[in-house]
């Protein structure tokens, strides 16, 4: 796939779900340092750094892509010939899709350890990692139901029933509002992140922090499963995530919005966890604390701030294992 074709499906959410779309943008990376016909390496730079402005354009929340991105460009060094750079390219691209795929993986193994046999646990959206730890917990042989939200407005909890029934897994699918009506019902709650901040806060699909909030007051405990490409650097310096705002048309139909002049219609895409809502983030380093987020940045993402920064900004790297 192209790049400007993988933008687009990333845009439309054909591709979603924040760790598939940071593998996805290191493949349109990937593929595209195999095809540029560049004449040199300052050119073929260039063209690069194109690729990877679109791609971290498509979706503003989802920290993972610009840190794929980063991790991705940090491996075109400027100083060596045309074929070297690319080859650097090809060769951050395979490692970044290679690590991912590990952490995913270790995260549904460390998760499981932290379910029990009889849980009732309850997902929102649809998170390969949090999916992951349920679905290793059923392999383990633990007898385990999930309640899955609906996860209005784009019904991400049509793909999760489908995932949990393929797993055997037995599932009670509910509309968003009926959370709290559950909660009782439920022992454990997983969801993932599309970005987690320096303070620990986990930003996720919406309605991600009424269900945390929910599980609070009910004493039930929240994990959240995260690799560590999901926690984002630029945080410690005080820049906020930017919580992306899609398409009214998703909520409301436009024949309906025009009849309805003093109608706004609001569609966020995600919302902000604090970390008092949150007990544990598993990582593919191990289980951490929300408040130990710092200690993550530091030690995998770097100092120097690891996000893509078009046109400047040093290489820290990604370290996946
Ligand atoms: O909020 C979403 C997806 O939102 P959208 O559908 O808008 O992309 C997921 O919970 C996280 O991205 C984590 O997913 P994963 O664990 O698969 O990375």
């Amino acid at each position: 796939m192209t790049v400007p074709e993988t933008a687009e499906k990333i845009k439309s959410m054909e591709i979603r779900g924040a760790g598939r779309i940071a593998r996805t943008a290191a493949e349109a990376l990937r593929d595209h340092a195999l095809s540029l016909a560049a004449p040199d390496t300052a050119a073929f730079k260039k063209e690069m750094e194109q690729a990877a402005a679109l791609l971290v354009s498509t979706r503003p929340t989802a920290v993972s892509l610009p840190n794929a991105v980063h991790y991705v460009m940090a491996g075109l060094d400027p100083s060596v010939n045309v074929d070297e750079a690319r080859n650097g390219v090809i060769h951050r691209a395979e490692q970044f899709i290679q690590s991912s795929q590990h952490a995913v993986e270790r995260i549904a193994g460390f998760g499981a350890r932290h379910i029990r046999d009889g849980d009732v646990i309850l997902t929102h959206c649809n998170s390969e990692v949090a999916l992951g730890c349920m679905i290793e917990a059923r392999r383990q042989g633990k007898e385990i139901e999930v309640f899955a939200t609906e996860v209005r407005p784009r019904n991400q909890g049509h793909i999760t029933i489908r995932t949990l029934n393929d797993a055997g897994i037995k599932t009670n699918f509910i509309v968003d509002s009926a959370v709290r009506s559950f909660i009782n019902n439920v022992n454990l709650v997983i969801v993932g992140a599309d970005a987690v901040t320096v303070n620990g806060a986990v930003v996720n699909k919406i309605g991600t922090s009424q269900v945390a909030h929910t599980a609070a007051e009910a004493r039930v405990n929240v994990i959240v499963a995260a690799e560590t490409y999901k926690f984002a650097p630029r945080t410690v310096v005080g820049e906020l995530i930017e919580i992306e705002e899609r398409p009214p048309n998703e909520v409301l139909p436009d024949e309906i919005a025009r009849t309805l002049p003093n109608v706004t219609v609001r569609n966020p895409a995600f919302d902000v966890t604090p970390p008092e809502y949150i007990d544990l983030i598993v990582t593919e380093q191990g289980a951490i604390p929300p408040q130990m987020a710092y200690v993550i940045i530091r030690e995998y993402l770097g100092w120097e701030i690891g996000e893509f920064n078009p046109g400047g900004g040093s290489p820290a790297g990604f370290n996946g294992e």
